[in-house]
């Protein structure tokens, strides 16, 4: 059986002549912790504002447990926005801000304290039901807008850069309690950030956004080591990107040299992309390497040094090494063939996905 909660089918969204959604398709599962990761301006909030029912897609449909809302009220979806703002009532308490929606549906009295209690016990604010909003932590804000948010019990919760108004102690903090409330609760989150490490860190699942397009979705672990296309690459942690060609099935040429990798399915003599991770790369002598390059400038990172290096044709190098370099030095890079990751010019999603099963497991 299906555990599909959410879907959307062929969305876009047109303002003017600007399209700043282009046919999304995603499909969201029922429990999980799920991610639209982008830049500013990508289209995240304007998929937010289509499941919630803030605004109408010009073309697809959403769907919810396989039946299309399209046409159905916000205030009737199972679905409740925490927003970037928070938009709580300045001039109620924290216990009538987290009862409002339970006071608009007419909830019994009684029923409404229990309902109230238990989720200001669930973001551990229990105690502080009295408090006025202006006599509280941006944190402790933020807790209150989630605590509103889940009283209702919706089945999916969408969260809009809720944790961008914090420092970055505190955000921390709430990023570990956002997960560990989403598993205790076990309802669907989705959840919008442009912040790549939250992504990385909080995430089953990752929708990568650029220019009203999802670019790639999957597990955090896939996104970061199979990118799908430069975007990608180079938005999902820190990526050397080098310009090569495909000789052979697992045989790639960069750097005027050949290298044997992991990746297959291109036509030989295909033009490509390599990535490299930095930790993938350390340094040694010269000669006993893959690929010479001259040290520019070096800096300590506690358990790493940042190496940033230039090879003979000029392509900056970024290198998480183990091993310190003097500024000047000549040296080798070494890396393993599975840490090459070669990446065809324009393939989409579903064609890279049909390639990788195409070879994997031979
Ligand atoms: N009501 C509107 N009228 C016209 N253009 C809009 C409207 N709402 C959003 N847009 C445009 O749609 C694009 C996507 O906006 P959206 O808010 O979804 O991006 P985002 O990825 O959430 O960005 P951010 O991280 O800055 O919030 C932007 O270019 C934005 O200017």
């Amino acid at each position: 059986m299906s555990n599909t909660i959410i879907e959307l089918q062929h969305v876009s969204k047109q303002y003017g002549d600007t399209e700043v959604l282009k046919d999304i398709n995603i499909e969201i599962e029922q429990g999980k912790f799920y991610t639209l990761l982008g830049p500013s301006g990508s289209g995240k909030t304007t998929i937010l504002r289509a499941i919630a029912g803030f605004l109408d897609p010009t073309k697809g449909d959403v769907l919810f447990n396989g039946q299309r809302i399209n046409d159905i009220p916000a205030n009737e979806r199972k679905v409740n926005t925490v927003f970037q703002d928070y938009a709580l009532f300045p001039h109620l308490n924290v216990f009538e801000n987290v009862a409002y929606g339970l006071r608009v549906q007419k909830i019994a009295k009684a029923d409404i304290e229990t309902r109230v209690d238990a989720a200001l016990k669930m973001v551990r604010l229990n105690g502080l039901a009295d408090r006025e909003i202006s006599e509280l932590s941006g944190g402790q804000q933020q807790r209150v807008a989630i605590a509103r948010a889940i009283v209702l019990e919706p089945e999916v919760l969408l969260l809009d850069e809720p944790l961008s108004a914090l420092d970055a102690k505190l955000r921390k903090d709430m990023q570990y309690e956002l997960r560990e409330l989403q598993q205790r609760l076990g309802i669907t989150f989705l959840f919008v950030t442009h912040d790549q490490e939250e992504a990385l860190a909080l995430s089953d699942e990752i929708f990568v956004m650029n220019d009203g397009e999802v670019q790639q979705s999957g597990t955090p672990v896939d996104i970061y080591d199979e990118p799908v296309n430069h975007f990608v690459a180079d938005f999902i942690g820190e990526s050397n990107i080098v310009a090569g060609h495909m000789v052979q099935d697992y045989l790639v040429e960069f750097n005027g040299k050949q290298f044997e990798c992991a990746d297959a399915g291109m036509r030989p003599n295909e033009s490509v992309e390599v990535v490299l991770r930095p930790e993938d790369l350390d340094i040694t002598a010269l000669g006993g390497g893959k690929v010479t390059v001259d040290v520019d400038t070096q800096l300590f990172r506690g358990d790493y040094y940042e190496i940033v290096a230039y090879d003979d044709a000029k392509n900056e190098w970024l290198i998480h090494s183990t091993n310190p370099a003097k500024d000047g030095e000549r040296v080798d890079l070494t890396f393993d063939p599975e840490d090459i990751h070669v990446m065809r010019l324009n393939e989409s999603e579903e064609d890279f996905d049909a390639r990788l099963e195409s070879y994997e497991g031979e």
